[in-house]
């Protein structure tokens, strides 16, 4: 308070031309500490002075004061984002106006921020509260920033999805979704599905290249786990998201599509898990009626079960990117992604393949941080540089996957061991020892071979026939699939994870 105060007594004192700072982008250096610079700055208003203020303190012997005030983006603890405010006085109305005008003009320069959204809130994801957030969090936010929006609050599944398909989408500057995964990976689908249709592209080919989304895709967080927003903005918080659109922050991603026999399954963003992250989320999707401690029960049983899967992977390393996945450094931070060159076609195509028994295949197109694991499946993965970290965790001793396991929550090396390997990958397939059924019902083939034998020693370590793959927390009924990166197919209103301000410039 004090150095705002500070600040605001300097301006008040000076003859700072407004014209000073046009050029410089950047609202003050008035002090060493206070900054902000003008793409930060949410609005600028002209601030009325009622009659107590103005007889108050040191204002009272001024003739009548004028006053705006700036409303910015301030960052707390822990990549929250907060909007703040100061308020600047002085005693001539054409300096205040002038301030007033050239903040705006600035602000009207900042062609990336959108002005009119579409918005889909699913009132059902997480605790039932999107409606509610979006009204108390984010409403009065975008009355703020002048931002206007067509609201639609879904009324059942994939109804974001297939109005995505018919809406007039020309409209709009972006599209947000209030939910938490599922419903992103909804409008995901909807908004690269869309794109496709209107450039002629079918998305069942496995070797198309697909064009990338022109709107970007903002996520209110309302859902249980809401992991994309946690890996993209640090923190899954509804004010933070929403001023990361009003400022109109733009972050690349790759997306992988993720193909069987030539039929498009579904696209992936974070997580493609077969094995181990499989099994969770089949028999956790049972348990739905439990709310989130299912994930901890299934966890449980699916460690307890211990079960791998005999089968192929084949894949085509990245030779394209720069760094591996085993870099110290956790590189999925926006800035470092966005630079990286797309790929050269006269790369040569040297497929490697990989035959085994697996407790888990995992894909991380992104670091896959959460709070339970804070550093992720893949710490070093970059979100948009056109590849994805396989990650082959073999067969091993219950106690060495249990180590393995641990290592995802400290600070250790999870790739440090024997039987563990990752890969940086821009395509690969997976086909099960066991190949799907032609109606693909591997339950029943999965329970004619060995439903016996498991079901009688559910803590043996047999192989099963057939895992099911985790799409990004849904389930793929097909084993054998094959999956492509594509770099930068879309964009989010967001920035990657920042480096944590310092205590200092937090107070
Ligand atoms: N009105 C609705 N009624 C029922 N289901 C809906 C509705 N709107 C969306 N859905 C579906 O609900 C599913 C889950 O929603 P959402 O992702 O928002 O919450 P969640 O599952 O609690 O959170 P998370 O995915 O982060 O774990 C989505 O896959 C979406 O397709």
């Amino acid at each position: 308070i004090a150095r705002l105060a500070r600040l605001r007594d300097f301006l008040w004192c000076s003859d700072i031309s407004p014209f000073n700072i046009a050029f410089s982008y950047c609202f003050s250096v008035l002090t060493d500490t206070c900054s902000v610079p003008v793409s930060e700055i949410i609005t600028v208003e002209e601030t009325e002075i009622d009659e107590k203020h103005y007889h108050s303190g040191k204002w009272q012997k001024m003739a009548k004061p004028y006053a705006f005030t700036v409303y910015y983006v301030k960052r707390a603890r822990r990549h929250r984002w907060r909007c703040s405010h100061v308020t600047f006085w002085c005693t001539e109305e054409g300096l205040c106006n002038q301030w007033i005008q050239t903040l705006k003009e600035l602000l009207e320069k900042l062609t990336c921020r959108p002005k009119h959204l579409l918005v889909y809130i699913n009132p059902f994801g997480g605790k039932r509260q999107g409606k509610r957030i979006y009204e108390q969090k984010v409403v009065p936010l975008f009355n703020l920033a002048s931002i206007t929006a067509d609201v639609i609050v879904t009324e059942h599944a994939n109804h974001a999805k297939d109005s995505l398909f018919e809406i007039n989408i020309e409209k709009y500057d972006g599209v947000v979704c209030v939910g938490g995964d599922g419903m992103f990976s909804e409008v995901l689908h909807g908004l690269i599905g869309r794109t496709q249709r209107d450039c002629g592209v079918d998305q069942n080919n496995p070797k198309a290249s697909l064009v990338q989304c022109n709107l970007r895709i903002g996520i209110i967080p309302a859902g249980s786990t809401d992991c994309v927003c946690y890996a993209t903005v640090g923190v899954n918080d509804p004010v933070t998201s929403a001023l990361h659109i009003i400022i109109g922050d733009s972050l690349a991603m790759d997306v992988s599509s993720v193909h069987h026999n030539n039929t498009f399954l579904k696209y992936s963003v974070s997580l493609l898990g077969y094995g181990f992250y499989g099994d969770i989320l089949r028999d956790s999707e049972k348990k739905r009626w439990m709310g989130l401690i299912r994930y901890d029960l299934s966890g449980f049983k699916t460690f307890l079960s211990h079960h791998c899967y005999e089968g192929t992977v084949a894949f085509l390393p990245a030779q394209h990117t720069v760094g591996s996945p085993r870099d110290k450094k956790s590189s999925f931070h926006g800035a470092e992604c966005r630079q990286k060159k797309r790929l050269g076609s006269e790369e040569v195509e040297e497929w490697k393949v990989i035959q085994g028994k697996f407790l888990a295949i995992n894909a991380a197109n992104m670091s896959c941080a959460c709070p339970r694991s804070p550093k992720g499946l893949s710490p070093a993965a970059h979100l948009a540089d056109g590849s994805s970290d396989l990650i082959l965790v073999r067969k091993c001793s219950r106690l060495n996957f249990l180590r393995y396991l641990i290592r995802h929550t400290n600070q250790d090396d999870q790739f440090d061991f024997a039987f563990v390997e990752v890969y940086r990958v821009r395509k690969f397939q997976f086909t099960s020892k066991h190949v799907d059924d032609e109606d693909g019902d591997l339950k029943d083939l999965g329970k004619k071979r060995f439903g016996q034998i498991c079901s009688d020693h559910p803590a043996c370590c047999c192989s099963l026939p057939n895992s099911t793959w985790n799409c990004d927390g849904e389930i793929l009924n097909n084993s054998a699939i094959e999956v492509r990166v594509h770099c930068q197919l879309l964009q989010l209103f967001a920035r990657g994870i920042e480096e944590t301000p310092t205590q200092e410039a937090l107070s």
